[in-house]
């Protein structure tokens, strides 16, 4: 304890003392020895010190969006760090040619080595990381002044470039849904949580009508190709889809499709957890760009009726701005895809044509839908019952979901069918006949009435002798007189 209070009054001491000589310097230094003695102090510094520094920020503007440099380096690092920090950080990637992906942990600094210019010591240039007491995290790039020109210029367009390379290379798809609200705050905590995305669907797997599914197929890859169209023609990157149709006639499918074929992140947006506008803009913004971003069951999603009826607006009125205002913008490349099994549900605005570019409506399975079945699951390009299957699928209405789970030959698969068919049939049967009872009831419960009317008519005349023909010519005499 003894030894703590010294060094506290030592240091006091000390603080005083320079105060003091600056005061001095400051009131008896006439002013231009004192602007020499200041550059020569700064030549000094920069003598003893002579390295620049530049900081990389993780995020920047007022969203706080993370920055891309930021990231390239982080990349960039993880393919340097490994011979040279002592503490790094390890990924386990699957389906890589780097299984395990180490990165810089946090405090660590590693040399990098640019055209050369290895030799000058002490480093020719680090890379440090550095976490705040606010975790403001950055990159710092150190250097030697003497290479400012070659390192502003060229080393950082390396580092950045070759960085989005080896993301392009080591690209894993993601598969991202919103965080719920209360995870919110500080800088480090995202908005959105992923996992890797491996679903295995294809346009090839994917059943449905031929010639539909080829205007659908390419519809996304010509918006994919089209950065220099939207721009000649000064529409936002961008392309909607509606998908509707029952449930299990593939709409899910389709988007993980679409996504393998584009090699596109998927950003599912659960709208329930959105609590506002503002939560919902700050979402968008911090979505990747070529993604694909999925509101699925849009209707229940937006419960434009009842108590979250002023919420439910604020955020779809959010969301149409996000579709086609402003802030389509911001981030480019991106198609948006609503599902719903209620087409007719949803507000007209969301999915007026233009705002949602193309309507795609998945029905029940048909034939051309069960071909591309036969042929995946069974390698069956044609037989003697594709036509009994082709006409008992014309007259039953069967999700390609049911029609997947029972083709494990096409004998079952018949069988399947003419069960489904009966069951429909008796399912109609039981409906009329219920129906029908209904209106039975109904009937008979107007014909009570009438009679209970009816009864309570004779009661008055009875009770009060009062006739209604007649009381109706009182009245029309009583209209005369007056
Ligand atoms: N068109 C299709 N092509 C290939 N497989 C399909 C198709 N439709 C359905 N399936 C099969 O049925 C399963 C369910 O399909 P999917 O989840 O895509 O349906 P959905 O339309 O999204 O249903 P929901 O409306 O309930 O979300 C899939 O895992 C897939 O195996
Ligand atoms: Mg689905």
């Amino acid at each position: 304890m003894m030894m703590m209070g010294e060094t506290w009054s030592q240091l006091g001491s000390l603080i005083a003392t320079a105060m003091f000589l600056w005061a001095m310097f400051d009131k008896y230094f006439p002013h231009h020895l004192r602007s020499l003695i200041l550059s020569h102090t700064k030549n000094l510094t920069s003598f003893v010190y002579p390295y620049i520094q530049i900081k990389f920020p993780e995020f920047t503007g007022e969203y706080f969006k993370r920055s891309e440099a930021y990231a390239a380096i982080e990349t960039y690092l993880s393919s340097k760090s490994s011979n040279e920090a002592k503490n790094l950080k390890a990924v386990v990637v699957k389906d890589s040619n780097q299984p395990v992906q180490l990165s810089m942990d946090e405090n660590e600094e590693v040399t990098d080595e640019f055209e050369g210019m290895k030799k000058i010591p002490p480093r020719t240039q680090s890379f440090s990381f550095y976490p705040e007491m606010e975790e403001k995290r950055y990159y710092k790039l150190t250097f030697h002044k003497s290479h400012r020109e070659t390192l502003c210029g060229k080393y950082i367009n390396h580092v950045l470039q070759e960085g989005k390379a080896i993301t392009v290379r080591n690209r894993q798809r993601k598969l991202c849904i919103n965080n719920p609200s209360q995870n919110w705050g500080g800088y480090r905590s995202t908005k959105w949580s992923h996992v890797t995305f491996e679903h295995p669907a294809s346009f090839d797997t994917l059943a449905m009508d031929s010639k539909k599914k080829e205007e659908i197929i390419n519809d996304p890859i010509k918006f994919s190709e089209g950065k220099e169209y939207y721009a000649k023609i000064g529409k936002a990157w961008k392309r909607g889809y509606l998908l509707y149709g029952p449930p299990g006639t593939g709409k899910s499918s389709m988007i993980a499709a679409m996504a393998n074929y584009l090699n596109y992140d998927i950003y599912d947006l659960e709208l329930t957890m959105v609590k506002d506008n503002t939560e919902l803009r700050r979402l968008l913004i911090e979505m990747t760009s070529r993604c694909i971003i999925v509101i699925e069951d849009i209707d229940c999603s937006l419960d434009l009726t009842g108590e979250e009826e002023s919420s439910s607006k604020v955020i779809l009125s959010g969301l149409l701005n996000f579709i086609d205002g402003l802030w389509s913008t911001c981030g480019g490349e991106r198609i948006i895809v609503f599902t719903t099994n209620y087409v007719d549900k949803l507000d007209p605005t969301l999915v007026r044509r233009g705002r949602m570019d193309m309507h795609i409506e998945m029905s029940y399975c048909g034939f051309d839908a069960f071909k591309v079945f036969a042929k995946n699951y069974l390698d069956v390009d044609s037989h003697e019952l594709f036509e009994t299957i082709d006409d008992l699928l014309k007259e039953i209405d069967m999700t390609l979901a049911d029609v997947a789970e029972n083709l494990t030959c096409l004998k079952k698969l018949i069988e399947a069918i003419k069960t489904a068919k009966e069951e429909a049939t008796k399912k109609a049967e039981e409906e009329a006949r219920l129906k029908a009872e209904k209106e039975e009831k109904e009937k008979q419960e107007a014909t009570q009435e009438d009679v209970k009317v009816d009864e309570s008519l004779a009661k008055d005349v009875k009770e009060n002798g009062v006739d209604v023909v007649k009381d109706d010519k009182t009245l029309g005499k009583e209209v005369k007189e007056s």
